[in-house]
């Protein structure tokens, strides 16, 4: 089934191209990590998937939808975002398993009080992420990383079918980061898991739940496709225009630039 499909899409702003022909065809089964480097266009296209940005040409068909040709808001639902951009939304003051269940309405305000079985299933949320330990928690107490666990659980609450992960493991420790990339695997071997889109700078945290990739620079797709065939010295070394070496280290790459001595 396909998941997102980009035909010949431009994106402009105030007469600057800042996403030009687009051509990218996302299917079920497959998780995808978007790299690039600042300023390389990377969340234009999130929020054109996401219907917050608008597509000056081309065909752009999400999750069926037609933009353009179909309704766009029953579609946000079926997306939920995690990034640290809306980890500062919230009041601070909310108890965490309440932030969680806002999920619901897509919102970070609270509507009204939740009953103790509505606050129910954000606590099995929590659990199924492994912050447990965070229930009753009040959220401005917590740490990054523990925030980040928290709109993961917040994410999942609606059964989206894309879950977009925006440079999410941003500000965290080595540990933490560790932690959330191991949540990813469990939430990648859910029934019915959604299609992961993971925003990244930083190739060491391409894991094997991964297996696709797509490389963005100056608005333009690089090159995108299976990974094995992307993480390789001579793509990367084209795509940064810059040589590099690639170090696998306990499934990891690392990406290390080449001194010219
Ligand atoms: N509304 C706008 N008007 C003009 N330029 C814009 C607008 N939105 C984005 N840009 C420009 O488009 C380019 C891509 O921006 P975008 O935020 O998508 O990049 P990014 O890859 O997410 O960057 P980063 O990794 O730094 O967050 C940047 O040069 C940015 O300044």
């Amino acid at each position: 089934m396909e998941i997102l499909s980009f035909k010949n899409v431009n994106f402009m702003r105030n007469q600057k191209s800042i996403l030009s022909d687009i051509n990218w065809q996302v299917n079920q089964g497959e998780n995808w990590v978007i790299l690039g480097l600042n300023g390389s266009g990377k969340s234009s296209l999130i929020k054109l998937i996401m219907a917050e940005n608008w597509k000056t040409s081309g065909e752009l068909t999400v999750l069926g939808t037609r933009f353009g040709k179909d309704q766009i808001p029953a579609l946000r639902q079926q997306i939920s975002i995690v990034g640290s951009f809306i980890a500062e939304r919230f009041n601070g003051n909310s108890h965490a398993e309440n932030l969680v269940y806002t999920g619901k309405f897509n919102s970070s305000m609270l509507y009204k009080p939740f009953t103790d079985q509505e606050l129910d299933e954000a606590r099995e949320l929590m659990h199924q992420v492994g912050a447990s330990d965070l229930i009753g928690r009040i959220y401005g107490t917590l740490s990054q990383g523990e925030k980040q666990l928290l709109l993961i659980a917040r994410s999942l609450i609606l059964h989206p079918n894309i879950l977009i992960l925006d440079e999410a493991t941003n500000g965290l420790d080595l540990f933490a980061k560790e932690n959330l990339l191991e949540k990813l695997h469990d939430i990648t071997t859910m029934k019915n898991a959604p299609t992961l889109l993971y925003i990244t700078h930083h190739p060491d945290e391409i894991t094997e739940d991964f297996n696709k990739i797509l490389l963005l620079r100056d608005g333009k797709i690089i090159q995108s496709g299976d990974k094995s065939s992307i993480l390789t010295e001579q793509s990367l070394t084209n795509f940064y225009q810059k040589p590099i070496q690639i170090e696998k280290i306990n499934k990891k790459y690392f990406v290390i630039p080449k001194k010219d001595f």
